[in-house]
């Protein structure tokens, strides 16, 4: 496969003049991705309970798997020699990887962070290993990834002021030791696009700085990191306000691990073109449904009955097939189907909902859209 010097290119498809939400394409190598766009996670390479044939079928465009866990098992080496993520796991489409420095935090049993990087020991067998932008971009070339992510510092939340001050400086340190060290892996072949990050917690000010750390390094596109770890939703939506007129236009903005249907839709909202989450799979293996009104929880007795779709409106093979009544039956019987057909509907209703926010925003209906969503959609259950 050859790559142009275009490999990697965004265009802006619409922009809704009243909120700024954009519907956009995101040109790569193994194909084009329209925004918005919610990015199914496959963390250990695999969407938890769906094959390859299922996620192109619900319409998936791209996914997302992790440098920390594939580096732990099987290894970077064993995927590599697979034929990297796209040969080892079948996947022909895109898929970004995360670089591993949010990972080493929310799941190695013990680490050290320092300029350097971070020591830590493996969540599996405790076993030592040093994790820096260095070593998270060689990583991400054995596992080929179509985007690859800067290795970072996130924040907790809540943390102190200069906890989070810490995490930008370094954030910023380690996105140009990351951009170098890509550089170098890559030696200039375009096969892997780069994405910066920017970090700041929940203070503006530190926002700004990290954006204008990390704008000037030129990446082809930039996530929001630092959210959606236990601050409130109104802290998030502050946030994505303060970096709308900041983050370059012409390039993609990609919200790290968010979220719910209202969330994707605020977020779209505030400029946001990319999402990823393990809530759909999470919540489909624990019986918890999307709906236009709410979450169900399937497991509930007043479903016995209900010989009606999960969701009438839904376009999803659980929906057009089965019946919550007979879903209910799947999930309390422990039957493994319960958890691919809610994790079915789920992927393919934040799937839909992307689609539909791309040509509600084409259609400059996009403000009316969100109105009716948001006012039939209560974030907890229906
Ligand atoms: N490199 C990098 N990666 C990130 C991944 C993230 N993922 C999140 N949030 C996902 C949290 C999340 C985890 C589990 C569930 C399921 C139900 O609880 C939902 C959300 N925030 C994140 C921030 C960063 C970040 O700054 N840098
Ligand atoms: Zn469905």
């Amino acid at each position: 496969m050859n790559f142009p010097d275009t490999a990697f290119s965004f265009t802006l498809d619409a922009v809704c003049p009243v909120t700024g939400a954009r519907a956009g394409t995101l040109h790569t190598p193994r194909g084009d991705i329209q925004t918005p766009v919610f990015m199914p996670v496959g963390t250990q390479a695999t969407v938890k309970a769906m094959a390859p044939f299922e996620l192109e079928e619900m319409g998936a465009r791209i996914i997302l798997a992790n440098t920390y866990h594939l580096y732990l098992r099987p290894g970077a080496d064993i995927v590599a020699e697979g034929g990297g993520l796209h040969g080892f796991m079948q996947w022909k489409r895109p898929i970004l990887t995360d670089s591993g420095g949010f990972q080493v935090f929310s799941l190695s049993t013990l680490n050290r962070i320092s300029d350097e990087g971070v020591w830590c020991r493996s969540h599996h067998d405790g076993t030592p290993h040093v994790m820096n932008p260095e070593w998270s971009m060689s990583v991400q070339k054995q596992l080929g990834s179509d985007i690859a992510m800067c290795f970072d510092q996130c924040a907790p939340w809540p943390c102190s002021r200069e906890e989070a001050e810490g995490a930008v400086r370094r954030t910023a340190l380690w996105a140009a030791r990351s951009k170098e060290a890509h550089a170098r892996e890559w030696q200039g072949e375009r096969r892997q696009a780069l994405f910066g990050i920017v970090q700041g917690s929940v203070w503006e000010d530190l926002r700004l700085r990290s954006a204008k750390d990390i704008i000037p390094m030129d990446f082809p596109g930039y996530a929001v990191g630092g959210l959606s770890v236990g601050e409130p939703h109104g802290d998030m939506y502050r946030i994505l306000d303060s970096l709308k007129g900041v983050l370059p236009s012409g390039k993609p903005r990609y919200l790290m691990g968010v979220g719910r249907p209202d969330n994707l839709v605020e977020g779209v909202a505030r400029g946001i073109d990319m999402f990823d989450c393990v809530l759909p799979t999470r919540n489909g293996r624990n019986g918890t449904l999307f709906t236009p009104y709410g979450a169900v929880n399937i497991k509930k007795k007043q479903y016995e009955r209900d010989f009606t779709p999960v969701d009438p409106e839904c376009d999803c093979y659980a929906c057009r097939t089965f019946t919550r009544a007979y879903i209910r039956h799947l999930y309390r019987s422990g039957e493994i189907l319960a958890s691919r057909l809610c994790s079915w509907h789920n992927l393919r209703f934040l799937i839909r909902l992307g689609e539909e926010m791309r040509k509600a925003i084409l259609e400059g209906r996009f403000p009316e859209f969100r109105r009716a969503f948001l006012g039939r959609f209560s974030g907890g259950e229906a």
